[in-house]
């Protein structure tokens, strides 16, 4: 896949860059404690982060000490757990008894792995043998939600989460805090659609990356054309 040209000529505003982790800042891997980012991806967001004028942040679905810990670059925004945690503010206190209530409701199958957020839980089914992956989603879709939780689909894993928050939401919140940059949005997975759906209300701009059906407006192979984005991008020197 060709990088699509009008990407790599945005000049006339200055950028704010949001980024997805998983799939698009680091390449998906069996293991989620090993998604190193894509080489190159470091630098690119360091050059953004030092940038006169554009701004850049990273919004995900982790724990913003997880990305922290693998982009060490700790003046970088991240906007983590889907929008429930912001630099700078205390985020609400985990409903620890809402994760133990779904946590319960668990099928015990070889190679499920629970990835337990304090204020979200993940389930992940990569490693649970091929065959018996179709019956996991269907036995997690059963699982009983507390009230105002809602389960959220991604890359072999379900999240389980408060309702309320989201990418959408976030990438809204963003935009209007820097109304005169181009806001643009780049993820890879289900719980990137939100922001892609919100993005065409704030008149951004925002790419898929990997292929797959989208509501976004480009499409770009994987992350490492991502990377040359972002260096090209960091390059840019806008007209306003
Ligand atoms: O919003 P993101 O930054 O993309 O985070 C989404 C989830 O990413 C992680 O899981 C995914 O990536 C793993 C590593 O490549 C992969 O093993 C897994 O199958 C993917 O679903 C992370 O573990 C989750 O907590 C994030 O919500």
């Amino acid at each position: 896949m060709t990088l699509p040209q009008e990407l790599l000529r945005l000049g006339e505003r200055p950028l704010l860059v949001l980024c997805d982790y998983d799939g698009t800042l680091a390449p998906i891997v069996a293991r989620p404690e090993e998604a190193w980012p894509e080489p190159g991806a470091r630098e690119a967001l360091e050059r953004l982060l030092a940038h006169p004028r554009h701004c850049a942040a990273v919004l995900t679905g982790r724990r913003a000490t997880e990305v922290h810990a693998f982009l060490n670059l700790p003046d970088f925004s991240v906007i983590g757990l889907h929008g429930m945690e912001w630099p700078g503010e205390a985020a609400a206190p985990p409903d620890t008894d809402a994760v133990r209530r779904i946590t319960a409701q668990l099928p015990d199958v070889p190679g499920l792995r629970l990835e337990d957020k304090g204020w979200t839980l993940a389930v992940h089914y990569r490693e649970v043998p091929e065959l018996l992956q179709a019956g996991v989603e269907a036995r997690l879709a059963e699982i009983a939600l507390p009230v105002g939780w809602e389960l959220m689909a991604g890359k072999k894993v379900r999240e389980f989460r408060p309702g309320g928050f989201g990418k959408g939401r976030a990438v809204q919140r963003l935009a209007r805090r820097f109304p005169n940059h181009l806001p643009v949005f780049l993820g890879d997975d289900v719980t990137d659609e939100e922001a892609f759906e919100a993005l065409r209300g704030e008149d951004g701009l925002t790419i898929k990356v990997g292929d797959g059906p989208t509501l976004a407006e480009h499409q770009v192979e994987g992350p490492g054309q991502v990377v040359a984005l972002l260096e090209r991008w960091a390059d840019l020197t806008p007209l306003q």
